[in-house]
């Protein structure tokens, strides 16, 4: 198994937010431990299971919860109780409450004079221009789909042109074609120099939108680095296969000597075979079947549940 380091990396040289040493607890409960990551300019993913706390980062980030210790900065200055740096970040919440008697732009402009801007009514126009709801802006958000609920709620939380844009699983829900859309939004606005922070528990989601990938397991950073290595670091690591052939005694006996297999459990009908990592083995495993003359009849993996990736980017 190649192994690979999981440091963290915390600092990306023009950092705009930054996480020192933060821990949050509710109660008992310690949803995030003693975090420190930096944000740059453009797309970041924040990954990790239900649970892990994403949501209570992202909060952090927004001003709306205090960190139990530690310092959460935006241009170096504190978000909590500070509400000068209201004016540089937006965030779009994970549940959605907004008003569906509402026009899309009625709601813009509601938010656009809260924010206290010189033109409210061009500040609205121009956000929802920027998400591509121009053609909708009249329409009432009661009659959206899920896609356009979405980003007439990205315009909203831009419509004052923060620099830093949070937004809190914004995907759920969308259909490809929306999810496309959206992605193609903040990778324009990433383009454009924005800071922006997304939560997923998706990989692939993260892996088509962010250029950097921060981890999160139990409160805590597991990892972070380009997609690359993050995809990298969950498929090099051991898994469990289920394998069944024409002949699974013999195929054991010939595995055995294979490097990349650890362990071969003999089961009726089939084996469980434990691999240092899954490229090594699936490249393997055929060709040592072709050698052997048997024929393999099923070979899946069986310890693909996110929640097992995810505590072993914990455990390394
Ligand atoms: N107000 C609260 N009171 C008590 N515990 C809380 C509160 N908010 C969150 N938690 C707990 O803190 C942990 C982190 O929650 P958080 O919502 O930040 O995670 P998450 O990664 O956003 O998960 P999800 O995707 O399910 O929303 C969880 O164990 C959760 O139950």
């Amino acid at each position: 198994m190649t192994t690979e380091t999981l440091t963290p990396e915390t600092s990306t040289g023009t950092d705009v937010v930054n996480l020192t040493n933060v821990t949050r607890w509710y109660g008992n409960v310690v949803a995030v431990n003693d975090i420190t990551m930096s944000l740059g300019s453009g797309v970041t993913g924040l990954l990790g299971p239900n649970g892990a706390g994403k949501t209570t980062v992202l909060h952090m980030m927004a001003g709306f919860l205090a960190p139990s210790r530690g310092t959460v900065t935006i241009d170096g200055k504190p978000t909590w109780r500070n509400p000068a740096v209201y004016r540089d970040l937006g965030l779009v919440t994970e549940r959605e409450a907004v008003h569906s008697f509402l026009t899309a732009e009625q709601f813009v402009l509601a938010c656009a004079k809260m924010q206290k801007l010189k033109d409210p009514a061009g500040a609205a126009r121009k956000a929802l221009e920027l998400v591509e709801m121009t053609g909708a802006a009249n329409r009432r958000i009661g009659t959206f789909s899920k896609g356009m609920r979405q980003r007439t709620r990205v315009a909203a939380a831009l419509v004052h042109d923060p620099r830093v844009l949070l937004l809190d699983e914004p995907f759920n829900g969308m259909d490809p074609r929306q999810r496309m859309h959206m992605m193609e939004l903040l990778h324009s606005l990433g383009d454009r120099g924005h800071t922006i922070l997304f939560s997923s528990h998706i990989l692939e989601e993260v892996e088509q939108v962010a250029g950097l990938v921060q981890v999160i397991v139990a409160g805590r950073l597991a990892a972070s680095g380009d997609y690359r290595k993050i995809r990298r670091l969950m498929t090099n690591r051991p898994h469990v296969f289920a394998v069944r052939s024409s002949d699974d005694r013999r195929l054991a006996v010939a595995l055995i000597g294979e490097k990349s297999v650890s362990g071969i459990e003999m089961e009726a009908g089939g084996m469980t075979v434990r691999a240092s990592d899954y490229g090594s083995f699936t490249r393997a495993l055929p060709r040592i079947a072709l050698e052997q003359g048997i024929r393999l009849h099923k070979l899946v993996p069986s310890d693909e549940s996110l929640e097992s990736v995810f505590s072993y980017l914990l455990e390394a």
